[in-house]
C-alpha cells in the first residue's frame, strides 16, 4: 500500500498524566492483601492496577492486575527469577510495572504489595533510579501494616543481633526497616488487643519512627483519602507537611531510648545553604557515613526529608532519600526573610548533634558538585 504526504494521522496520541504508586508493605500476616481488597471495593473513583509481589513456596510469581472502573481485570504474571530477594527485587519491579504500563490508560493509580519479608527501599528506589519510568509514575507513598498481636515481638523489642548477609547489608530486622521507610502505619488487628498492649505497640513503633501518620484499624477499615494521594515523596506541601511532622517527632522525643537501634531524629537550622555544600553533606552523610561519626555506634540512614533555603535562591528545595539514594525538587513556597533548613532523619546511631556539626560544617562549601 502507498501512502501519501496528506494522510492524516489515525490516532492522536494521549496525553498521559504520571501515575501515582501506593507501595503497601507490613511483615507477614499483618493484612496487607485485606488492606488492598478493602481498597479495591471500597473506592470507585480510580481505576487501580495492582502488582502483587508474593514470593510464595516454589511458585515464585509476580502478579499485576489491573481493575478497570468497571471491575473488569487486566492480569500479569511475571516470572521471578530465582535469587536473593534483596537483589532481584528491583530488577523484577521494575519488569512489572513496565508490563504494566504497556496498558497505560487502562488505570490511574497503581498499589504494590510487597512480600511481608520484603524491604520497601530498593522498591521505592525503583520510582528514582529509573528516569524513563519517572515521567510515566511516581512513588506517592508508603504504608506500612502492622499486626498489633504479633508486632511487639515482630519489631524485636530488643535491638537484633547485627550481622551480615550474602548482600553484605547488615541484616536489621525486615519489620523494623518496613516501620523506618513507613509514610503511613496502619496498626491492624486492634481487635486482638487490649488497651496496653496497644499502647506499648504504638510507643515501640514511635519509638522507631517518630514522622509517620499512625492510625489503628481492625481489617484495615480506614479512610481511603488518608491512604491514597498522599503525595508523600513530591511537591510544595511538603513544606507544611514537615513542620508537621516535626512537632510530632519532637512530641515523640520521651520515648526514643539511646539503645535503640533506630531512631528518628530532627535538626532545625536558622540559616541557607550553599548548593554544593547540601551536596556535600548528603554525600558524606549516605555515601560516606562510616566517617561521620568518631564515636558511638555507627551512624546509617534509612529515610530522609527535608526542607532547605538555598543561598541565592527564592524557592527551597525538597530534599528525600531512602538509604543511599537521594532526589531534589524546588517547591513553591516563600521562604522569606528567615531561611532556615528543616530535616527529619531515621536511621541507626543518629546524634542530633553530630547531623547539626556536619550539617554546618558543609553548608558553606563552594566547588563544583558533580552530583545534583
Ligand atoms: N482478627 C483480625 N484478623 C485480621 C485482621 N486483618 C486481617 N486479618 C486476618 O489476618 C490474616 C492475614 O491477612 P492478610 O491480609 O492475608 O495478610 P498479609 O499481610 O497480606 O499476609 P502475607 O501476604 O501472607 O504476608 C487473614 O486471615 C485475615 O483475615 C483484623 O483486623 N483482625
Ligand atoms: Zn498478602
Amino acid at each position: 500500500m502507498e501512502s501519501s504526504d496528506d494522510e492524516a494521522p489515525e490516532l492522536v496520541p494521549a496525553v498521559f498524566r504520571p501515575v501515582p504508586v501506593t507501595i503497601i508493605t507490613g511483615y507477614l500476616g499483618a493484612g496487607k492483601t485485606t488492606l488492598l481488597n478493602y481498597i479495591l471495593t471500597e473506592q470507585h473513583e480510580k481505576r487501580i492496577a495492582v502488582i502483587l509481589n508474593e514470593f510464595g513456596e516454589g511458585s515464585a510469581l509476580e502478579r499485576s492486575v489491573a481493575v478497570g472502573q468497571a471491575g473488569e481485570l487486566y492480569e500479569e504474571w511475571l516470572e521471578l527469577r530465582n535469587g536473593c530477594l534483596c537483589c532481584s527485587v528491583k530488577d523484577n519491579g521494575v519488569k512489572a510495572i513496565e508490563n504494566l504500563m504497556t496498558k497505560r490508560g487502562k488505570f490511574d493509580y497503581i498499589l504494590l504489595e510487597t512480600t511481608g519479608l520484603a524491604d520497601p527501599g530498593p522498591i521505592a528506589s525503583i520510582f528514582w533510579l529509573d528516569k524513563e519510568l519517572g515521567s510515566d509514575i511516581f512513588l506517592d507513598g508508603i504504608v506500612t501494616v502492622i499486626d498489633s498481636k504479633h508486632g511487639l515481638k515482630q519489631l524485636g523489642v530488643k535491638p537484633q543481633l547485627e550481622t551480615s548477609d550474602e548482600c553484605g547489608k547488615d541484616s536489621l530486622n525486615e519489620a523494623v526497616r518496613q516501620v523506618a521507610l513507613a509514610d503511613l502505619i496502619i496498626v491492624n488487628k486492634v481487635d486482638l488487643v487490649n488497651q496496653e498492649q496497644l499502647a506499648e505497640l504504638k510507643k515501640e513503633i514511635r519509638g522507631i519512627n517518630g514522622a509517620a501518620e499512625l492510625m489503628e484499624t481492625t481489617r484495615c477499615r480506614v479512610d481511603l483519602h488518608r491512604i491514597l494521594d498522599q503525595r508523600a515523596y513530591t511537591g510544595s506541601a511538603q513544606l507544611h507537611r514537615l513542620e508537621k511532622l516535626i512537632e510530632d517527632v519532637e512530641a515523640h522525643r520521651n520515648l526514643q531510648h539511646l539503645d535503640k537501634a533506630v531512631v528518628t531524629v530532627t535538626v532545625d537550622v536558622p540559616r541557607a545553604v550553599s548548593r554544593s555544600g547540601l551536596d556535600l553533606f548528603l554525600q558524606k552523610l549516605l555515601w560516606e557515613s562510616d566517617s561521620v561519626s568518631s564515636s558511638g555506634p555507627p551512624l546509617s540512614i534509612i529515610r530522609l526529608k527535608g526542607v532547605v533555603s538555598l543561598c541565592n535562591e527564592e524557592r527551597p528545595l525538597l530534599v528525600q532519600a531512602v538509604y543511599d539514594m537521594y532526589d531534589t525538587e524546588p517547591i513553591f513556597a516563600d521562604v522569606g526573610d528567615s531561611p532556615n533548613c528543616r530535616f527529619i532523619f531515621i536511621g541507626r546511631g543518629l546524634q542530633k548533634r553530630v547531623l547539626e556539626d556536619l550539617f554546618l560544617e558543609c553548608a558553606d562549601h563552594e566547588g563544583s558538585s558533580s552530583w545534583r
